[in-house]
């Protein structure tokens, strides 16, 4: 298949105070997030000058990615950034990309994972992005996920063994993932395939990570819930968490963000903030390892992704889910797939 672009698609995060509002406005337009939660999550931003690096982490990744392209003998090929949440929103990429002539284009969206926020929200982006663009639009080709991939595994093992080899004895290893609601955990994946691939996936993510490095046990847990109390989503928190294994008898933790791709707020905030400050508070030993998106194999790993479109380059793949996530212009991968909860929309 021949390609004219790569569109790198992300979350967006705002760049200033002044950027703060009507981001969180436009995360959470029609998702039942109480105000108080709002306000919160306001706090959390401000606290850092209204600037989450998310957009910052994308353009230094845009920069190795076209690295990585030159390397390959692809140097040709443009990478256009585009964003759900937040300035440049993916509606006037898509559109500047019409306008220079693109035809058909790759879409990296930055998530490993399957699940409705971070597979199939991915394609309603593409798609709403499509439609405000027009006829002109290009056709828009999604890549697969990638929570198996031996390069973002790598990525991740070495980020461990960096966090384990800074603390002082041994500690228990921790990995954490965007809570979802237990609903739509329940809906991710095909219907036959009986629901919770997110779940399952972050568990093989985990799992093929502590295997690349060689520890036995770990724990798999969660982080950065939102949504009215009342509604189950997925636990324990990573908070609750430091106290189980403090009362346990564990002095030493290694938290693994596995189910991001780069720093951004609900890492700098939930994890190096809240989750560090409690562990210090229980006396526990504490090291965040990084996420893979610096690590120039994450930037390897998306021109491999790119070349199995282009190229025909068989898919390296660690565990048996199949590589879904790929479609073209915004459909879901099949019917029923990841479905959206349905929410109550208020005017
Ligand atoms: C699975 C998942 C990922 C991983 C996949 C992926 O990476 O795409 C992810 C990533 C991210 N989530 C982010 C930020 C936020 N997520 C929120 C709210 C929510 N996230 C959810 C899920 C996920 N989120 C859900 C089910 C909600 C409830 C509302 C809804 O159903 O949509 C809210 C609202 C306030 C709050 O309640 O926290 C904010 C501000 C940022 C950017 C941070 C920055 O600015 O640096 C990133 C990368
Ligand atoms: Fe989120």
């Amino acid at each position: 298949m021949t390609v004219d672009a790569l569109l790198l698609l992300s979350f967006g995060g705002p760049e200033g105070p002044q950027d703060v509002r009507p981001f969180l406005e436009n995360v959470t337009r029609g998702r039942g997030v109480p105000p108080q939660r709002l306000d919160e999550v306001a706090e959390h931003y401000l606290h850092f000058g209204g600037v989450s690096p998310i957009n910052r982490l994308n353009r230094d990744l845009i920069a190795a990615i076209r690295r990585e392209l030159g390397a390959a003998g692809m140097a040709d090929l443009p990478v256009y950034f585009g964003n759900r949440n937040w300035h440049p929103m993916i509606e006037d990429t898509v559109g500047e990309m019409a306008e220079a002539g693109v035809r058909r284009a790759l879409v990296f969206p930055t998530s490993a994972y399957g699940g409705y926020s971070a597979c199939r929200q991915y394609d309603e982006d593409i798609a709403r992005a499509r439609t405000a663009v027009g006829e002109t639009a290009p056709e828009l080709v999604k890549l697969r996920q990638f929570f198996d991939h031996p390069l973002f595994v790598e990525a991740n093992a070495d980020a461990v063994r960096t966090a384990l080899a800074g603390l002082d004895g041994p500690a228990r290893l921790v990995f954490t993932a965007h809570s979802v609601p237990v609903s739509a955990d329940n809906a991710s994946g095909p219907p036959e395939e009986g629901g919770n691939r997110y779940s399952r996936q972050i568990a093989e993510a985990a799992r093929l990570v502590a295997e690349a490095v060689g520890v036995p046990d770990h724990d798999v847990v969660w982080q950065s819930r939102s949504g009215p109390p009342h509604i189950p989503w997925l636990e324990p928190d990573i908070v609750d968490h430091l106290d189980a294994l403090h009362a346990a008898g564990v002095s030493r933790v290694v938290v693994s963000p596995v189910g991001f791709v780069s720093d951004h707020l609900e890492v700098v905030w939930d994890l190096d903030t809240e989750a560090r400050e409690h562990a210090e508070k229980l006396g526990m030993g504490f090291a965040r390892a990084a996420t893979p998106g610096p690590d120039p194999r994450f930037a390897r790993m998306v021109v491999e992704l790119v070349r199995e479109h282009v190229d025909g380059l068989a898919p390296r793949k660690l565990s048996e889910f199949p590589a879904a996530g790929c479609t073209a212009n915004g459909e879901p991968c099949a019917p029923g797939c990841c479905e959206p909860a349905r929410r109550p929309v208020r005017p």
